[in-house]
């Protein structure tokens, strides 16, 4: 099965090796053992590189994707666009010409990581039998990248949403192995909103007869009503409110009739086919458990477990220089949530504001809007 246009770019090394930019490669490890208990004999962790690394390796850079994002955060050798080029790049604020940026997919994914669609040594997915995942195994496995990749210490570990959580999940875990810190659209723990907003993903995509319990890879597409049904929600909440009213306001799509002639007949509004694209766009590039994976390793994002809660887990971060960022019209991270998170850092950093309409989503559309301060000071 094929999930998309990261998977064709797929090669498989067993060594980390000096990297083509933006080509997608492949470290395998050893076994690896899961937060709450699961296990792999091994783990290949997708990752790409821009740049060069230091003699000294005190320029590397860690960039995290978001729940439904990729390794390819720029353009690299090839011409396929990054999601994040304008903020990648020679010459960009995070500058492959000075720093050696490195993007791996999370552990549970489905763009490189070993993840559910993955084959066991018997060449079987191993669908229901992945372990559960968290934000830490993620953080974890990406320790065991930058061992092979020769670096000690980040210069910086950056990402937003989910990609935010792991930012911050990499310097709790290892506050001597991080300079800085930025977080963008995220919070220390997953607030009771957002759980509850991601359980309706979830059980959307359990409820799905295809999802026939998790093993459904040599049955048939698999979940993909239950899939698009998650994205849909989920999209929802990465919108605002007066975004999606002023873009569709109560608009019909083309020139379908949302009023119909009959009970269940019914043209769309425009909002209506804007899900169903977004839903359709997802359900051909994603897979449906690892949709489920990382959706539940968010869910249980908590910087403070383990660590006598959230405030003990920040108060030792002294030693990492933060920045925290919030989209001011996020209802899903909500700026508040940035505040506290940034209240309970070690120098009480103020919150850095991207200022969008459209919500959540404005941290990979409006990233831009935080380049003058990494730029000016914050990445020195
Ligand atoms: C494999 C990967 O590339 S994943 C890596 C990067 N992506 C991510 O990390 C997250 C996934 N991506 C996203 O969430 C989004 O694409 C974003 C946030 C990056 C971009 O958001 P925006 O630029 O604001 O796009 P927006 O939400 O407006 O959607 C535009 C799409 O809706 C479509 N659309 C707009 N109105 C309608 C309508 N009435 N009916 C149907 N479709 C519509 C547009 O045609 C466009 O389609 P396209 O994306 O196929 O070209
Ligand atoms: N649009 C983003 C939002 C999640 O933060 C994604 O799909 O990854």
């Amino acid at each position: 099965m094929d999930f998309g246009t990261a998977s064709q770019r797929l090669t498989r090394t067993d060594a980390a090796g000096p990297g083509r930019d933006g080509v997608l490669r492949t470290l395998r490890t050893g076994p690896f053992r899961f937060e709450t208990g699961g296990s792999l004999p091994f783990l290949d962790v997708g990752y790409e590189t821009w740049g060069r690394l230091d003699a000294d390796a005190s320029n590397a850079v860690l960039l995290h994707h978001a729940l439904t994002g990729d390794t390819h955060v720029a353009r690299g050798e090839g011409a396929e666009p990054g999601w994040w080029d304008g903020f990648v790049g020679p010459g960009r604020t995070i500058d492959t010409d000075r720093f050696f940026v490195v993007a791996a997919n999370m552990v549970g994914g489905c763009y490189g990581t070993t993840g559910p669609s993955s084959p066991d040594p018997d060449g079987r997915p191993w669908g229901s039998r992945f372990p559960f995942t968290t934000v830490r195994d993620s953080v974890r496995a990406e320790a065991r990248l930058a061992d092979a990749l020769g670096i000690d210490r980040w210069h910086t570990v950056l990402g937003g949403s989910l990609g935010g959580a792991r930012a911050l999940e990499w310097a709790a875990e290892y506050p001597d192995r991080v300079a800085r810190c930025v977080v963008v659209a995220a919070t220390a723990a997953s607030s009771a909103e957002q759980i509850a907003f991601a359980r309706i993903q979830t059980e959307a995509i359990r409820l799905d007869p295809d999802f026939a319990g998790g093993d459904y890879y040599a049955a048939g597409p698999g979940p993909v009503a239950g899939l698009g049904l998650a994205r849909r929600l989920a999209h929802i909440t990465y919108r605002s409110e007066p975004e999606l009213d002023v873009r569709f306001g109560r608009s019909p799509q083309g020139s379908e009739l949302p009023l119909g002639s009959a009970t269940f007949d019914r043209g769309r509004y425009q909002v209506e086919s804007y899900l169903d694209h977004q839903a359709s766009k997802l359900v051909g590039r994603f897979d449906a458990n690892s949709y489920l994976a990382l959706t539940e390793a968010l869910m249980s994002h908590d910087v403070g477990r383990g660590r006598g809660g959230v405030r003990s887990a920040l108060g030792r971060l002294a030693g990492v220089r933060f920045m925290v960022a919030a989209v001011d019209s996020d209802r899903l991270y909500w700026p508040e949530q940035s505040e506290r998170l940034a209240r309970s850092l070690p120098g009480r950093t103020a919150v850095r504001y991207i200022t969008s309409p459209i919500g959540h989503d404005g941290f990979l559309t409006d990233i831009g809007q935080l380049d003058a301060e990494l730029r000016d000071g914050f990445l020195d």
